[in-house]
């Protein structure tokens, strides 16, 4: 039997927080704000920022999307960057990625101040999480990683492979993993034998972007699969990379497209922005109290 490890179910409890914790502020006159920035015309990028748009307005979270132009230069997107880190109204930046070709991405993650990083994406925040230091991880890997803990899916001591490497979902979900005390093989396009790889795995974590690469080969009987793969077909559909139809009955645990990862990615960026408002009134003694009884959030 095959479960399916939905995340819409825990993304309501992630909303839930999200709303009381927005309306304190709002109450102390802080609206809690994030900035989503666009340069591209990807059709899964303009899902998940739908997504994060209506999430947003239901959690009281005030979300400014900056749309710039699929060909802007490194400089302008640079500019808008700067502008949003400096802008005190602003607690949270999500930079989305894919970014035109040619685009420096290196200059645009060092743009984004650090406290508003809510996406992990700047070289602080990527370089605090792997030194175990408190730091905003990356909303997808975060998800990975509390999805597989809400389902009680052991992780010490068991294998997993990641297909994948990006900065935004398969390196940090790696090195999470490993942090977890899993043992982990990193896999990607010159990888000599993806399926012989990720055969020998107790959990798969598939973020590539080719609807179907992973099928029944790939995966050993009751394993468990976290697909993060969100294509958007021209008939608006959203396609997994894993033959979900393959794998029923043959994997133990299998995360839908649409209904797994994704709502969990979109509810943890907005706790990380209204993690990042609270912090930046931290003088504000009623919510210094609040923060000095909850842990650091990771
Ligand atoms: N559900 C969610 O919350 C989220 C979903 N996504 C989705 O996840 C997918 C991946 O996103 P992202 O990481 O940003 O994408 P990138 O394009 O940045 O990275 C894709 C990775 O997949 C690897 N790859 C490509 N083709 C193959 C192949 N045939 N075999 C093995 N590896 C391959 C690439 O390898 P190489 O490095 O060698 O080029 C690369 O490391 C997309 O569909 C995206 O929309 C992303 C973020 C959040
Ligand atoms: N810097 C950056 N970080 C990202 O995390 C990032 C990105 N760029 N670029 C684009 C991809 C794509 N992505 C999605 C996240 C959630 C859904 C999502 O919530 N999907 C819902 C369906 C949406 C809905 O029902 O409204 C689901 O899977 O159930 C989709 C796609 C994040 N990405």
């Amino acid at each position: 039997m095959t479960t399916s490890l939905g995340g819409s179910e825990m993304a309501r409890t992630i909303r839930a927080d999200v709303t009381a914790r927005a309306a304190v502020l709002t109450q102390r006159g802080i609206t809690p704000t994030l900035a989503v920035v666009t340069a591209t015309d990807d059709e899964s990028t303009a899902w998940y920022v739908r997504s994060i748009a209506g999430s947003a307005s239901r959690t009281g979270i005030h979300c400014d999307t900056v749309a710039l132009s699929p060909d802007a230069p490194t400089d302008t997107i640079h500019a808008a960057l700067v502008e949003l880190s400096n802008n005190p109204g602003v607690h949270g930046i999500i930079l989305q990625t894919p970014l035109p070709d040619g685009t420096d991405l290196s200059v645009l993650r060092d743009a984004i101040a650090p406290e508003k990083d809510v996406d992990g994406a700047n070289p602080v925040s990527l370089g605090r999480l792997m030194a175990g230091q408190p730091a905003f991880a990356p909303a997808t890997a975060q998800a990975v990683i509390d999805l597989v803990e809400y389902h009680d899916i052991e992780l010490k001591g068991r294998t997993a492979a990641v297909v994948g490497r990006s900065l935004v979902v398969g390196t940090p979900v790696a090195h999470m993993l490993v942090q977890r005390n899993a043992t982990v093989t990193v896999c990607h396009r010159h990888t000599p034998d993806l399926a012989g790889t990720t055969r020998h795995a107790d959990i798969v974590v598939v973020a590539v972007g080719v609807p179907g690469l992973i099928s029944q080969e790939h995966i050993a009987q009751g394993s468990t699969v976290i697909d993060v793969g969100t294509t958007a077909t021209d008939d608006g559909r959203l396609l997994g990379d894993v033959d979900a139809d393959a794998l029923i009955g043959h994997a133990g645990g299998l995360t839908p497209v649409p209904g797994g990862v994704g709502p969990v990615t979109t509810a943890l960026l907005l706790a990380n922005t209204v993690t990042a408002a609270e912090r930046a009134n931290i003088q504000d003694q009623f919510l210094t109290a609040k923060l000095i009884d909850s842990p650091v959030p990771a």
